[in-house]
């Protein structure tokens, strides 16, 4: 689709032709291949932990550091599909070459966890498991490289399908984007763990694996689909050239040039990538600059993420230790994590449509990055929300545990042996005790046979709970064991309810509205033309960096009490959310759009024979204009924070 260049100011207003409601049609099949890609993602994700225990039988250490290895890499990768797509084959072809890659790891994944094609003897178990460890780690490995090379270019050719025009709809866009990875994750998280559930097999049935990886792969191809039905109405920005390469090349360059003019005899230079003049382009320059002051301002952002990843591990260990019986349903531990994405589906619309019109009713000029300091704030109630429920816990028990424990004595002069659905006790002897054993939230039916005698009853078991169950002497045939069997409470269940953990989920959820939808907004509108999808990965670098920070201070802070972990937490978002907010004031907003379209102009009026010194004097104006700027933000113009 062409674009239409206006001559004064460079701006395009690209895919004015097919347009629904003010938005390019384009948008449509961009949004639909996200939804169905998270749905990929985030599906395989939910089921990985346990493949890896219960499939591959690793043990839960290596299990968990692979999943972690593995999720740290999706955040690494967008640097390079970013310098790809960017320099080289553009947003629209790197997403197509890395989606298949992508559905190539999935596929890979679902047939790695087909039992059945090293199950010789046919017993159950795979019989050459190192053709499943492999074929797995390739999946996933080309997983990571798809997920995340295509991750910034998605976002970036979305932001790339609207005209100077449509700002307004460009930010709405960037919500919607975020409702659709929320859309496709919930339901994935929902749907594939109950794949995995099924038992499938050829010769054998286990637990269906390939399936819960299978629908993901299916999801990826239809994403694929999707995204190549659309291909005639996109604009798709050309690439242009190792812009990579020249960016480090110029950087060096300012850095040597510096250093050897040092000497106080040569003036200063405004700023330190000026002293690049001499050799490159006064356009690349302007950009690098750009890019520079973005990525300057991410320094503090990954902290973030470190308390937001938190979700999944610290917040469900806290989950554990809770009562998670709603009445009608019974909530597992992991299951509250859904709460992030039921959540956003409801505040993205919510905050969009009623809270910042009404912040701009006050008169209030919320800006992002005032957005994104208010986004902090939030995370760090969150924290301390949990360690306020974390003293609950602490003080409403001594012994926190999440399995309910049951023990039998039996009481007879016989043995018994006694079993559920899913544990087996043994054989008790005589006048003998089991040992504890497991046994799920809920209710549970036990079933005694002695000889002749075979019974059953059943118990209500709260999150927590230890029981010791007598078997009486007296129980013989026809006996009732319902009313026989007696049982007295070791431990109490929990009685701190999950329900207390929705404030901190609403919190952490609200924060991430506002850091996380208006980062990725932002990281697009303050990129140069030619290095969004960069500015988009150096915006997901901070969640993996973000991710590794959970894992240094958890295993360098090792606090005596959980709650205090919460509040340290807390106060270090506290601190980098203020040292965030100064970095802000100070950020002054820019139309990449109109600056490059300046120097442009001026290198076209070279051409008309300008006379130097006129030309020395624009080139000042626009310096100027990139370094101090003062007008109002999503004007097209620039403002302070
Ligand atoms: C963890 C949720 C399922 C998804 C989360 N709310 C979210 O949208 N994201 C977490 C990291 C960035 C973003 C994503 O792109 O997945």
């Amino acid at each position: 689709m062409a674009d239409h260049e206006d001559p004064k100011t460079g701006k395009k207003n690209k895919g004015t032709s097919k347009e629904v409601c003010g938005y390019p049609l384009s948008i449509f099949f961009i949004v639909v291949n996200e939804f169905c890609e998270r749905f990929s993602y985030y599906g395989m994700r939910a089921v990985l932990v346990l493949y890896f225990k219960y499939f591959l039988r690793w043990d839960d250490d290596l299990a968990t550091s692979i999943y972690h290895t593995f999720v740290a890499l999706c955040y690494l990768t967008p640097i390079l599909g970013a310098i790809v797509a960017d320099s080289w084959l553009g947003k629209f072809k790197t997403i197509i070459y890395l989606s298949i890659v992508y559905a190539i790891g999935q596929v890979a994944m679902a047939v790695s966890a087909i039992h059945d094609i090293t199950d010789t003897d046919r017993d159950g178990t795979p019989n050459n498991m190192t053709f499943h460890v492999v074929l797995s780690m390739v999946g996933l490995f080309l997983i990571a490289l798809g997920t995340g090379g295509i991750k910034p270019c998605v976002a970036a050719f979305g932001g790339d399908q609207f005209g100077d025009h449509q700002e307004r709809q460009r930010r709405t866009f960037f919500s919607v984007f975020y409702l659709c990875i929320n859309g496709g994750s919930l339901l994935s998280t929902i749907i594939t763990p109950i794949l995995r559930a099924q038992n499938c097999g050829i010769y054998s049935k286990q637990k269906c694996y390939s399936l819960a990886f299978g629908v993901p792969a299916a999801l990826m191809v239809v994403a694929l689909v999707v995204f190549i039905v659309g291909s005639g109405m996109y604009y798709k920005a050309k690439p242009e050239g190792n812009i990579m390469g020249d960016v480090c090349k110029c950087i060096g360059f300012a850095i040597s040039n510096r250093y050897k003019h040092r000497s106080k005899q040569y003036p200063s230079r405004e700023h330190w990538m000026d002293w690049a003049e001499d050799k490159y382009d006064k356009l690349l320059i302007a950009q690098i600059k750009m890019v520079l002051k973005v990525l300057f301002l991410y320094i503090p952002l990954p902290m973030f993420w470190t308390l937001f990843d938190q979700k999944g591990s610290r917040w469900t260990l806290q989950a554990t230790t809770m009562d998670g019986n709603f009445g009608a349903i019974v909530i597992q531990p992991d299951q509250m994590q859904t709460v992030n994405p039921i959540l956003i589906l409801t505040l993205v619309p919510i905050m969009d449509s009623v809270i910042y019109p009404l912040i701009k009713k006050c008169g209030l000029n919320f800006t992002p990055l005032k957005r994104m300091t208010v986004g902090m704030f939030l995370a760090a109630l969150a924290f301390v929300c949990a360690a306020v429920v974390q003293i609950e816990i602490d003080v409403s028990r001594k012994h926190l545990t999440y399995f309910n424990l049951t023990q039998f004595v039996n009481g007879m002069n016989k043995p018994v042996n006694v079993s559920t659905s899913e544990v087996v006790f043994g054989q008790i002897e005589k006048f003998h005790y089991s040992n504890y054993s497991q046994i799920r939230n809920g209710r549970a039916t036990f079933f005694l046979q002695s000889g002749q005698l075979s019974c059953a009853f059943s118990r209500d078991f709260g999150f927590g709970s230890s029981y010791t169950f007598f078997i009486p002497s007296t129980l013989s045939l026809g006996s009732n064991c319902q009313e026989s069997i007696t049982g007295a409470e070791d431990i109490k269940p929990n009685s701190v309810h999950m329900a207390l953990q929705v404030p901190q989920y609403f919190f952490i959820t609200a924060g991430e509205v506002m850091f996380s939808v208006t980062g990725l907004e932002f990281s697009y509108s303050q990129a140069p033309s030619n290095m969004k999808a960069v500015l988009q990965a150096g915006w997901l670098l901070t969640v993996a960096i973000g991710n590794f920070i959970v894992l240094i201070v958890a295993e360098v802070a090792k606090l005596p009490k959980q709650w205090t972990e919460y509040v340290l937490f807390a106060s270090l978002l506290l601190c980098v959310c203020i040292i965030f907010s100064i970095m802000a004031y100070f950020y002054t907003y820019i139309d990449p759009t109109e600056i490059e379209a300046k120097f442009r102009r001026n290198v076209g009026d070279d051409d008309d024979d300008k006379n130097d010194k006129q030309r020395k004097l624009e080139m000042e104006m626009m310096k100027r204009d990139l370094d101090r700027s003062d007008d109002e933000h999503y004007k097209g113009k620039q403002t302070k924070m």
